[in-house]
């Protein structure tokens, strides 16, 4: 398979701290990855030396193949970039911002910012300096994608949107993985890396603690059902059911929590009949709540 992003041993050492600890990491092209951790954790800076801004003390990082420090300007080629503070000319309109990083890139057709801008509901018009936090974010977002890159890095790319804007973000990065392209994001916010990503890396404390299938996490997590049953069903019988680990009763009804498939423990009530259930999903949040708490 070939890879987008590929880190290994990546460590970033300062005098007093170690910002990051000896970081492996693959990121197949295709997928979008959520790069998820505390303040603090060393998202930022895995994301500045991917984006050849940084030299890490020691270890590698290629994308799409190409080293980032050997061959600075061959890795970021095919790079979309959003750092985690946007800066761009104040006195330039976003318009003439991005018609001027068109021209540098090649030649960008100008259909497509005022496409995003319109998506985003940004005024291009509007001078980068005079703008409120959000509306530069989003200038911020759409010189990453108006060259159509193959790899997109984007650090905390929704810090400042309001909800709408989130949205039709998280629109945005499913479109550009249906078409192929690599989207790394930096995130401390589980929902928003929930609703996108393919496969999410926890980072803490400068170390990689856990890569996973976000859908098989998702499998593997517990599931609260709530049954109200015509007739009693013994929860001893309940608790011996693939899957069930545990099971309770209370004037509301029968609750269970399940692992995987609920399928053994709704055919085993079913005879008891159903009146009515409710399956409660279970979110990142909870499963990664333990991440979050250890060592905090
Ligand atoms: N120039 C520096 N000198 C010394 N320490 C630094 C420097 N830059 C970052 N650090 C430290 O490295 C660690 C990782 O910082 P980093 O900015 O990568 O975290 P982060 O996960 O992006 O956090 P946040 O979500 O707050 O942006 C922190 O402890 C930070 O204080």
């Amino acid at each position: 398979m070939s890879m987008a992003i590929r880190t290994s041993g990546l460590t970033k050492a300062y005098r007093r701290a170690t910002a990051l600890d000896n970081v492996s990491l693959e990121v197949p092209a295709g997928i979008v990855f959520g790069y998820l951790g505390p303040n603090g954790a060393g998202k930022t800076t895995t994301i500045r030396i991917l984006a050849g801004l940084l030299r890490p003390t020691s270890g590698t990082a290629t994308i799409l193949g190409t080293d980032v420090l050997a061959d600075r300007e061959g890795a970021q080629q095919h790079v979309g970039y959003l750092p985690g503070d946007f800066v761009a000319y104040a006195d330039l309109t976003a318009e003439q911002y991005l018609r001027y990083l068109g021209n540098l890139r090649g030649g960008v057709p100008s259909s497509r910012a005022r496409g995003l801008a319109e998506r985003l509901r940004l005024d291009l018009g509007s001078r980068i300096g005079e703008m409120s936090h959000g509306n530069r974010q989003k200038v911020g977002i759409i010189q990453a994608f108006h060259h159509q890159p193959e790899v997109l890095i984007l650090d905390e790319p929704t810090a400042g949107l309001d909800p709408l804007v989130q949205r039709e973000f998280l629109g945005m990065v499913r479109e550009a993985r249906d078409e192929g392209r690599t989207v790394f994001l930096s995130s401390h916010v589980m929902s928003e890396v929930e609703a996108v990503a393919d496969t999410v890396g926890i980072l803490r404390r400068g170390a990689l603690t856990e890569v996973a299938d976000v859908a098989t996490l998702k499998a593997q997590a517990l599931r609260r059902i709530d049954m109200v049953l015509e007739e009693s069903v013994p929860l001893e019988d309940l608790r011996m059911i693939d899957g069930v680990r545990e099971a309770t009763r209370d004037h509301t009804g029968t609750h269970v929590l399940v692992e995987g498939s609920t399928a053994p423990l709704l055919s085993h009530a079913a005879p008891y009949g159903i009146s009515s259930i409710i399956t409660q999903e279970p979110d990142l949040e909870e499963i990664f709540l333990g991440y979050y708490a250890k060592g905090a």
